[in-house]
């Protein structure tokens, strides 16, 4: 289990944590998220020993956060970092080595790799003739090939198509299956929402909401109708309703905060006969803009 315990971390008059604190379960893939300069890459770069905190604390498996751990770790840097010149097998190998495992597990893993993300037939070529999504896929090898334990990785889908997406998301569900946390970063909220767990929302260097993504959407402002009536036209100037779109004999509607959903529904039932009635949980992306607007 990683727990990130009230961190803190200014550089110079810029506050980047503030008390920022996360757990990531064994075999959960937690997905964090939030606007850009909101503290995501700070942490990343703490837990992996790249940068220290002011205060705070990173543990791992109830001990604290030591390089033997870190070695453990497969990291995946939102600057990324492969030798250009070097060939895609020779480089993973290398990496793998470099982590502690032995030459044929190196060899073995590499292999496995390559296969799993659709890059065979590159093993043999520099890193910088790739494209940038190859580049991409053979950084995440890199931060697989020796097996790890814990997972950290910075945008980890930023550049990937829509294949290499799903080669990248089968590869990490068979480590997250053998009980490997995840943590990762991401602006891509349909992503986070189909792969995670758990979502944690940073802003300003604080975790300001955290839970299974089902959960945080339950607790969102169902504010939305999808109502299905023979006649549309009863919600037409209904006080605080909004109609936002319309579909054959379905609307979706919007309630400002002080209509009870009851007196939208005696509306609709003086209308006729009314055959759906269903609240519309907000969508991860929807809960982002609430919650990072707050
Ligand atoms: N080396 C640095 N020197 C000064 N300020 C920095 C440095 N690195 C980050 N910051 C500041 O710290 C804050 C947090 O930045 P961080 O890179 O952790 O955010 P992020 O959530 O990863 O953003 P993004 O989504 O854009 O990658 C920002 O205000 C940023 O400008």
């Amino acid at each position: 289990m990683l727990e990130i315990r009230s961190l803190r971390k200014a550089y110079g008059d810029t506050v980047a944590l503030d008390d920022l604190s996360l757990t990531v379960r064994p075999g959960e893939v937690f997905g964090f998220v939030g606007q850009n300069g909101a503290g995501k890459t700070t942490t990343m770069r703490i837990v992996l020993g790249v940068l220290a905190a002011d205060s705070g604390e990173v543990h791992w498996d109830g001990r604290p956060m030591d390089a033997a751990a870190r070695l453990r770790t497969g990291y995946m840097p939102e600057e990324r970092g492969l030798y250009p010149k070097m060939r895609v097998r020779d480089q993973l190998v290398y990496l793998a080595r470099l982590h502690g495992s032995s030459a044929p597990d190196a060899r073995r893993s590499t292999d496995e790799l390559l296969a799993a993300l659709g890059l065979e037939e590159r093993a043999d070529s520099r890193i910088e003739a790739l494209s940038l999504g190859n580049q991409q896929r053979v950084q995440l090898a890199a931060a697989l090939v020796h097996d790890p334990e814990l997972l950290v990785l910075d945008e980890p889908f930023s550049g990937l198509d829509p294949v290499g997406v799903d080669a990248l998301a089968a590869t990490l569900r068979t480590r997250v299956d053998r009980g490997v946390p995840v943590l990762f970063s991401s602006h891509q909220l349909d992503l986070v929402e189909r792969l995670c767990d758990s979502v944690g929302i940073v802003k300003a260097g604080r975790v300001v909401a955290e839970g299974s993504v089902g959960a945080l959407r339950q607790q969102g402002r169902a504010r939305r109708l999808r109502v299905r009536t023979p006649d549309a036209a009863w919600a037409q100037g209904l006080p605080g309703v909004l109609v936002l779109s319309r579909d054959g004999d379905a609307q979706l509607l919007e309630l400002a905060d002080d209509v009870d959903d009851q007196t939208v529904l005696d509306a609709a039932r003086r209308s006729g006969p009314v055959h759906e009635f269903a609240p519309v949980l907000p969508s991860l992306t929807e809960l982002f803009r609430e919650v990072v607007a707050a």
